[in-house]
């Protein structure tokens, strides 16, 4: 076919192929979320409409998307890891990275009615994206582990500021001063001898973040059939199975996980 005398501006594109045989990451992240949990009136501090929005969104991106292996999400972020022999797109990083976040985007605003029911959405939100390859199995499980010791820090700190905010009535400032310095260890002391909370009680979902996986799951259904020698049709049951993205809340930073489930980095990956 013969080209216009335009064509030549293709090449200006830039090839942006990810190396082969790496995980593919890609995390994305709300825009000025500090504002619009204030603007939407999140609960502090963890709201349980605005994680399992977060959620809905990401399975609808691990649904509609090719390859995505398991995805792990806290606060207003999730990170999706693409199998390492991913050919989606010739592993062009910008298609990888522009599909995920307009699919979670989209979704967050189409989603938003079913979880915050008598809260309106008042502006478009925004969410930010970037790629990170990891070539070893070791690299991405160190990856995850560092977003899970991230939620764990976050939320202990969080839980207790917001204590000493609500409960005790100390202003921002002073609960932040009074938390400047502290470890681990004294911010669980503060939580069991001032407001009789054990931390290890409070929900799995705000102590661990969400996984989400591939489980092959038995479904029930009625089906209408209609037998040779019979004018009526039936109802039968059957048990078919299907693989649907199922959300957990567990350490993924020890080895049990990986051992529990062994093909999430299985080689043909
Ligand atoms: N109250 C409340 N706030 C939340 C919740 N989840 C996320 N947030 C808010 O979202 C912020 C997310 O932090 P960041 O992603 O670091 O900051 P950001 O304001 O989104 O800014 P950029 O990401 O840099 O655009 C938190 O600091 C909280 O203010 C929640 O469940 N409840
Ligand atoms: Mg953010
Ligand atoms: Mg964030």
């Amino acid at each position: 076919m013969a080209k216009s005398k335009f064509e030549y501006v293709r090449g200006f594109e830039a090839d942006d192929a990810l190396l082969p045989n790496c995980w593919i990451v890609v995390r994305l992240d709300g825009r000025n979320f500090h504002r619009f949990a204030e603007q939407h009136e999140f609960k502090k501090p963890n709201d349980d409409r605005a994680l399992h929005l977060m959620t809905k969104c990401a399975q609808t991106v691990m649904q509609e998307l090719e390859d995505i292996a398991i995805a792990y999400g806290q606060s207003d972020e999730y990170s999706f890891v693409f199998k390492k022999k991913s050919k989606w797109f010739k592993r062009r990083a910008s298609k990888f990275m522009t599909h995920v976040v307009s699919q979670f985007a989209s979704s967050y605003v189409f989603y938003w009615k079913d979880y915050f029911k008598d809260q309106q959405l008042l502006y478009p939100p925004g969410f930010d994206g970037r790629i990170v390859l990891y070539p070893s199995d070791q690299n991405l499980k160190d990856y995850l582990s560092w977003r899970q010791a991230d939620c764990h820090i976050n939320n202990l700190y969080n839980t207790v500021f917001w204590m000493l905010v609500q409960r005790s009535g100390l202003t921002p400032v002073q609960a932040q001063d009074r938390l400047q310095g502290t470890l681990a260890g004294d911010k669980n002391e503060i939580l069991f001898s001032e407001f009789n909370i054990n931390y290890n009680n409070e929900p799995l979902m705000y102590r661990k973040g969400t996984v989400l996986i591939w489980q092959k799951v038995n479904e029930v259904i009625t089906k209408k059939i209609k037998l040779p020698k019979e004018t009526e049709e039936k109802e039968v049951e059957v048990t078919r199975t299907r693989t649907k993205v199922v959300p957990l809340h567990c350490d993924i930073i020890g080895d049990q996980f990986w051992e529990e489930y062994p093909e999430i980095l299985a080689e043909d990956s």
